[in-house]
C-alpha cells in the first residue's frame, strides 16, 4: 500500500518549518513510518542544486529549470520509493512552491511549469498540502528576527504578495487537497488548526 505524501507551503517565513516535527509526532504516535524532507533539496544532487538556487543570481525560467531537476533527482530516490514502501513522506515544500513563487512570483507561463510538472512528478501528487497563508509583512519581520535573508528572501514585499497570491490560485485549484492555515495565528493556534486537520481525517 502507498504511503502518504504530506507537503508544506507558504511564502518564507510563514512558519511551516516550525510545525513539521509536531506532525511527525503526532502521525509516528499513530503508528506511522515516516520520514521528512525538503525542497529544493532531499539528496546530495537537490541539496547542491539547492546551494546555487538560493545564493546565485539567475533569471525565473533559470530558477524553474533548477528546481525542477532538483525534484526530479528527490522524487526517484527518496519521494517515490519511501512511498511504495508505505511509508508517510512530510516534504517542506514541493510543487505548489513552484507555481507560487515561479509562476505567481516571476510570472513564468503557468502552462510550462504544468509540463515540467508532469514530465518530472508523473503524476504523483502530494495526498494533502498545508497552506501557511500569513501577510507578507508579518512573514518578513519574522524572518528579520530569525536570520540572514537568501536570495528570494531580499526580494521586496509587492514580490511576496505575488506568491501569496498564486499560492491562492493553487489552493482553489485543489480544495480537497490543499488546506489553508491561518499562520498569522499564535504558534499554539497554527498547532492546533493543523491538529484539526490531522483528527478530521482520522490521521
Ligand atoms: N505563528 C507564529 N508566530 C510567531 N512567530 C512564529 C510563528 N511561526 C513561526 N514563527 C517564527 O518565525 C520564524 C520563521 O519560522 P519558520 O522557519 O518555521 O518559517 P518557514 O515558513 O519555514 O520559513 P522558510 O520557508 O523561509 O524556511 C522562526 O523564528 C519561528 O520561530
Ligand atoms: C521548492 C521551491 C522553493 N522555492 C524557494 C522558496 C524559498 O524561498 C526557497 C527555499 O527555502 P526554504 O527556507 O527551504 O523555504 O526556495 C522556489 O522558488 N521554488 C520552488 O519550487
Amino acid at each position: 500500500m502507498s504511503g502518504r505524501f504530506i507537503t508544506f507551503e507558504g511564502i518564507d517565513g510563514a512558519g511551516k518549518s516550525t510545525h513539521v516535527e509536531s506532525v511527525a509526532q503526532h502521525l509516528r504516535q499513530r503508528g506511522a513510518e515516516l520520514i521528512q524532507t525538503r525542497e529544493p533539496g532531499g539528496t546530495p544532487l537537490a541539496e547542491s542544486l539547492r546551494g546555487l538556487f538560493l545564493h546565485q543570481d539567475m533569471d525565473g525560467l533559470t530558477e524553474a529549470l533548477l528546481v525542477f531537476a532538483a525534484r526530479r533527482d528527490h522524487v526517484q530516490r527518496v519521494i517515490a520509493p519511501a512511498l511504495a514502501q508505505g511509508r508517510t513522506v512530510l516534504c517542506d515544500r514541493f510543487t505548489d512552491a513552484s507555481f507560487a513563487y515561479q509562476g505567481g512570483g516571476r510570472g513564468m507561463d503557468l502552462q510550462v511549469l504544468a509540463t515540467l510538472a508532469q514530465w518530472v512528478q508523473q503524476g504523483r501528487e502530494p495526498d494533502l498540502t498545508f497552506w501557511f497563508d500569513v501577510e507578507p509583512a508579518v512573514a518578513a519581520a519574522r524572518r528579520a528576527q530569525a536570520r540572514d535573508a537568501d536570495r528570494l528572501e531580499q526580494l521586496d514585499l509587492d514580490f511576496f504578495e505575488r506568491v501569496r497570491a498564486g499560492y491562492q490560485r493553487r489552493a482553489e485549484s485543489a480544495p480537497g487537497r490543499i488546506v489553508r492555515i491561518d499562520a498569522g495565528d499564535t504558534i499554539e493556534g497554527v498547532a492546533a488548526q493543523i491538529r484539526a486537520e490531522l483528527e478530521r481525517r482520522g490521521w
